[in-house]
């Protein structure tokens, strides 16, 4: 291996010092993480360091995963004893060796954000704590904080002690961290912090794997939080050799206590530090690099970077502002299929980057009626869907019986006749006496509360749980899982059901035995049942990106973060999507969301496209949205406009349906004004190649968008969705709405169909038509 040939001078000068401290601050695309993957490679070679020494830490385990192959193809099966993950994994391995030494047991259960809130939820019924008065995720969101900053419930209390809301906010984190520890179960908040906490407490532990990690690397090292950093100059206290890479102007988690300070201050924690400057960006045109510096150069608060390119100009930004949401997806999906016939490129060239996962759906649709063949990452995980949930609870609690959480999620699951009340009472005695939930119901005599009915039942439940326990031992994990589908006969009740959706759970089910035959034949040492839960939870959905599969991939810009791609959409550019509302009455917000468009805009290798809509559909109504700023950022001289006369506005001469668009307020969901929008960025938002309309010329135009987009469908709208309404389907035929209930940016309406039953659709899907 030829470093010299592989990296420019100032890579090779960083991948060859590995001795002491370095800092590699640079520009998106400039090598850093190709610089890493050398570093450890000329490591092993050339300086015979043994990879046991070695911590990679890296943001996605798909990051990790390539990285290990990369030096595993340089250097061979001597990598596998390399540490290279992320700070969740890292830690997690570390915890299963040494949690016991604060009093956790060793086959503890990791919660995901759903059984967070469901213990939340329980904490906050215990306490007597209205969600009106603070609901849960606001809870949920300062618990992660305070945890971020290493703050114990008992500090939280102290500091807030005199706000009302806090205060309840410290209560709940008191005991839902109690609640916690009887469960033998860590949030992943808890698996860093819990890491520090037992270096710290311990500091013959800690002195261990400072001896085992005499070299540590550390990627995308501006995101990391007070935790993360506190947990790396711990590991790096003694031997002090650690090289961190980042990029200021790429912190975009700042909204999860992400401390941009920590790249920053590197310097003057080690002051003996080596600082490198990469200048050079290796994967972009530079049309989309200059724009990408014009764009970021706006904030205030950064180290100026200078960053060129050899490449050539290549393709100008295509801008497209379409006249509504549904024609953006259909010019990004005509797009991808004109690129695809003029140029030799597959679907995995392309990627579509938006700022929240809400934003998929509508492409969803589209592609499935171009054919496209897409991937979404985020939304709805496999692991989170509903059925791998309930049979995951069933082994954590194999696994943990101390985790009371997924206890009460499957008591009852499939129903066996153990209702809520009974399980209350069960509860109550638990916390009452203070033993732990499953010791209650196997001696579940002693619970003079419950009839002889409830016994019988729960005992039923008991003597399966038990068998599991014991099966434990003796079968395989993708054993275990058949076993318990089947003596639950969980699987085949949804193989009886007629609901075409329990047939799609089934596969679901079928696919988890998969994973689990995998997970066994895979590289992981630990093959236990802990170790399979370990892996499941730290999934991250970025891992799932597989280039070999033939995809566009969507996600949002948070995900793609690393990533590179031949084209890119950004979509949804408009001010209040992104930016979103928040960064526009907030200036620290707007440059964190500068800096996310900066990482949207550097994913890109030749082509960038940056779409918006002019008008679309929020919480069902119609909102108009004015072009995002960092379109405007971007001079004129690199941009090129898809639609200079075609496509929105202007092509619309149908002046004549003001009347027809009545409802005033269907503006008002997006949070922008009329006055505010027209003041900003003259209605139709483009910059050039518009001249600019008087204000009742603009509400004229902007009205008659409104009245065809709405003649344009014959569709049932939010405000019509009310119970007792007739609808239509073209396939389920005639019905009447029972329900409407607003669900994120949908509506899910629940219609009895006069022949076909009840059904629960989403509005935005479901071709509804009033009758
Ligand atoms: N010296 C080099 N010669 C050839 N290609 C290079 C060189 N340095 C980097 N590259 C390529 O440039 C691209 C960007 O590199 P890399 O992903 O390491 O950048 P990065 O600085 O980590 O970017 P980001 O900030 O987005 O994480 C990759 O395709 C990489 O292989
Ligand atoms: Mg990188």
């Amino acid at each position: 291996m030829d470093l010299r040939k592989l990296l420019n001078k100032e890579q090779y000068d960083a991948a060859t010092t590995v001795d002491g401290q370095v800092l590699i601050l640079a520009g998106a695309g400039s090598g850093k993480t190709r610089v890493l993957t050398y570093r450890i490679a000329y490591m092993l070679d050339e300086k015979d360091i043994n990879p046991y020494n070695i911590l990679a830490i890296t943001f996605t385990n798909k990051a990790a995963g390539e990285m290990k192959e990369r030096v595993k193809k340089l250097i061979g099966e001597r990598a596998d004893s390399m540490w290279i993950s992320t700070f969740h994994s890292t830690c997690v391995r570390i915890l299963r060796r040494e949690i016991d030494k604060i009093g956790y047991k060793k086959d503890f259960t990791i919660y995901d954000s759903s059984d967070q809130k469901v213990l939340v939820k329980q904490c906050m019924k215990e306490l007597n704590i209205n969600d009106k008065d603070i609901n849960e995720q606001e809870i949920i969101a300062k618990i992660s904080r305070a945890k971020d900053q290493l703050m114990s419930p008992a500090q939280y209390k102290r500091l807030h002690e005199k706000d009302f809301r806090l205060n309840k906010v410290a209560d709940v984190y008191v005991m839902y961290q109690k609640r916690l520890k009887e469960n033998n179960a860590l949030d992943f908040d808890d698996l860093i912090s819990k890491a520090v906490e037992v270096f710290t407490k311990n500091p013959d532990v800690l002195e261990f794997y400072q001896n085992k990690f005499k070299y540590i690397m550390v990627d995308e090292y501006q995101d990391t939080n007070k935790v993360q950093y506190e947990l790396v100059k711990l590991l790096a206290g003694k031997y002090k050799n650690i090289c961190v890479v980042g990029d200021d102007d790429q912190c975009i988690y700042q909204w999860r206590g992400a401390d941009i300070r920590n790249i920053l201050d590197f310097e003057k924690d080690y002051p003996q530090a080596k600082t490198v400057k990469l200048e050079q960006n290796y994967r972009s045109k530079g049309n989309i690099l200059d724009a990408a510096n014009n764009v970021i150069k706006h904030n205030a608060e950064r180290k100026d970077k200078v960053l060129r390119t050899e490449a050539d100009h290549g393709a100008k930004i295509r801008i497209y502002r379409a006249y509504s949401d549904n024609d953006e997806c259909d010019f990004v999906g005509s797009k991808i299929q004109q690129l695809m016939r003029e140029n030799s490129l597959t679907y995995n060239d392309f990627t579509i980057l938006y700022r929240t996962n809400a934003q998929s759906r509508s492409f969803e649709e589209k592609f499935i009626k171009r054919g496209i063949p897409y991937k979404i990452i985020g939304g709805t995980r496999f692991y989170d869907r509903k059925e791998i949930k309930d049979v995951l609870a069933y082994l954590k609690l194999i696994n943990n019986n101390a985790d009371s959480v997924s206890l009460r999620r499957i008591i009852n699951v499939p129903k066996r006749s153990i209702g809520d009340a009974t399980v209350e009472k069960v509860v109550s005695f638990a916390n009452e006496n203070g033993f732990m939930l499953y010791d209650c119901l196997l001696d579940v005599e002693n619970v003079n509360t419950l009839t002889a009915r409830n016994i019988k039942t729960i005992k039923v439940f008991t003597d399966l749980m038990e068998d599991f326990i014991a099966m434990k031992e003796q079968l395989s994990v993708s054993m275990l899982i058949e076993y318990v589908i089947e003596k639950t006969e969980y699987l085949k009740g949804l193989k009886d059901s007629k609901d075409p959706e329990d047939v799609s759970r089934a596969e679901n089910i079928k696919e988890l035995v998969s994973a689990a035959v995998e997970f066994e034949n895979g590289p992981d040492e630990d093959k236990s049942l802990s170790g399979f839960l370990e892996k499941v939870s730290l999934v991250q959905d970025v891992d799932n990106i597989d280039g070999e599969q033939n995809v566009v991939t969507l996600m949002t810009v948070h995900s793609a973060k690393g990533l590179e791609f031949p084209v890119v959409f950004m979509v949804g550019m408009e001010n209040g999507i992104f930016p979103g509302q928040q960064a526009l009455n907030n200036e620290k917000e707007m440059e964190e969301a500068r800096r996310l468009c900066y990482v949207g805009i550097t994913r890109a290798k030749d082509i960038l496209y940056m779409t918006s809509a002019e008008v679309r559909r929020v919480f069902g109504r119609t909102v108009a949205y004015a072009q995002s700023d960092f379109i405007s950022e971007i001079p004129a001289s690199l941009k090129e406009y898809e639609n200079q006369n075609g496509g929105g506005l202007s092509t619309r001469n149908s002046f004549n349906g003001g009347n027809s668009y009545s409802s005033g307020n269907s503006y008002s969901g997006g949070g922008y004004s009329r006055e505010r929008l027209y003041a900003r960025n003259g209605i139709g938002g483009y910059e050039n190649s518009r001249s600019t309309m008087s204000y009742s010329e603009a509400e004229k135009k902007l009205d008659s968008v409104m009245s065809s987009s709405n003649e344009k469908k014959g569709q049932l709208t939010r405000e019509e969705a009310v119970p007792g309404r007739k609808i239509k389907h073209p396939k389920f035929g005639e019905g009447t709405i029972i329900s409407a209930i607003d669900v994120g940016d949908d509506v899910k309406v629940t219609i009895a169909f006069d022949s076909q039953g009840i059904k629960n659709l989403m509005l935005s899907f479901a071709p509804l038509e009033l009758l």
